[in-house]
């Protein structure tokens, strides 16, 4: 296998490998993925993420896109499997763009993902941490059917919340009520067919929730953005919060900080951090 770059980078402790792709030469196997997500045999990573330009791959998704966006967001999670979106993976992306390309980092920044559109901007911030503080407009958020998960012998009823991606978030006192989380919880496959990630949430204070989550294609990891958000939008259903009231996150890696606005639009704002780069033929 010939040699390729890749980037190591991070959001909120959830990691990726980034596969700098303008011209689209890298279409990656589901296999290659795995590989590359290994964390002994390979790099290891919660996700890769090929970054290509919208007119250089045949991605239904990108193609709909060219015109509006120019570059697209190829997420996987690390068992291979595609994932529509990714909100901690879209910050580093965009962290790479700024550092590695022409864009003008002044400027919105508009990513084609599977789930659409999304618009990223960049802000110089002491409240997070690398000072950057990097906000993803994560579009509207959608409601399905309410249905139980379950951990062991233990099951819960889950808010159905869409943020492009399938999430089913559960209320509990305590985050340790969710176990080790060492296999996926269960979930109802008529709810969702395609499988679902899965948010553990307690409240912290006012405003301001703690969450575990186990995603679909990659376990448990130390932060989840889409995540993060539909546990945001639960717990501003339940709180009956007037829109734009911020509120605040914490996940094992790091804090996130969500705002669902007059419009009805999720906003998201989190850091990113670039760790590594060099060659590799995973
Ligand atoms: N870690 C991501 C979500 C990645 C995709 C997810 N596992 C799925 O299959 O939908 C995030 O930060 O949003």
């Amino acid at each position: 296998m010939s040699e390729y770059d890749f980037v190591k980078g991070h959001g909120t402790e959830n990691d990726f490998v980034l596969v700098p792709d303008a011209n689209g030469k890298h279409e990656l196997t589901a296999a290659q993925v795995a590989r590359l997500c290994d964390r002994r045999a390979g790099i290891g990573a919660d996700g890769v993420i090929r970054v290509v330009r919208t007119d250089a791959t045949d991605d239904p998704a990108a193609v709909a896109a060219r015109g509006e966006a120019r570059w697209f967001m190829d997420y996987r999670n690390s068992d291979g499997s595609l994932s529509e979106m990714c909100g901690n993976g879209i910050r580093v992306f965009a962290l790479y763009l700024a550092t590695h390309s022409t864009i003008d980092p002044r400027e919105p920044l508009k990513v084609a993902t599977r789930a659409g559109i999304r618009t990223v901007t960049f802000a110089v911030s002491d409240e997070i941490e690398g000072g950057i503080a990097i906000t993803v407009d994560m579009g509207t958020p959608t409601f399905g059917p309410e249905s139980k998960v379950g951990v062991g012998e233990r099951t819960w009823p889950s808010v159905n919340v869409g943020m492009g991606n399938p999430h089913a978030v559960v209320f509990v006192d305590e985050l340790e009520q969710a176990g080790d989380l060492l296999t996926a919880p269960t979930h109802d496959e008529q709810v969702y067919p395609h499988g679902v990630n899965v948010e553990f949430v307690s409240r912290v204070g006012e405003r301001h929730v703690a969450m575990r989550v186990h995603e679909r294609g990659s376990g448990e990891t130390r932060s989840c953005g889409t995540g993060a958000c539909a546990a945001m939008v639960a717990t501003a259903l339940v709180d009956g919060a007037e829109r734009g009231t911020p509120y605040r996150v914490d996940v094992p890696g790091g804090t996130l900080f969500i705002e669902w606005t007059e419009d009805d639009r999720i906003l998201m704002t989190g850091p990113a951090r670039i760790v590594a780069e060099g060659m590799t033929t995973l």
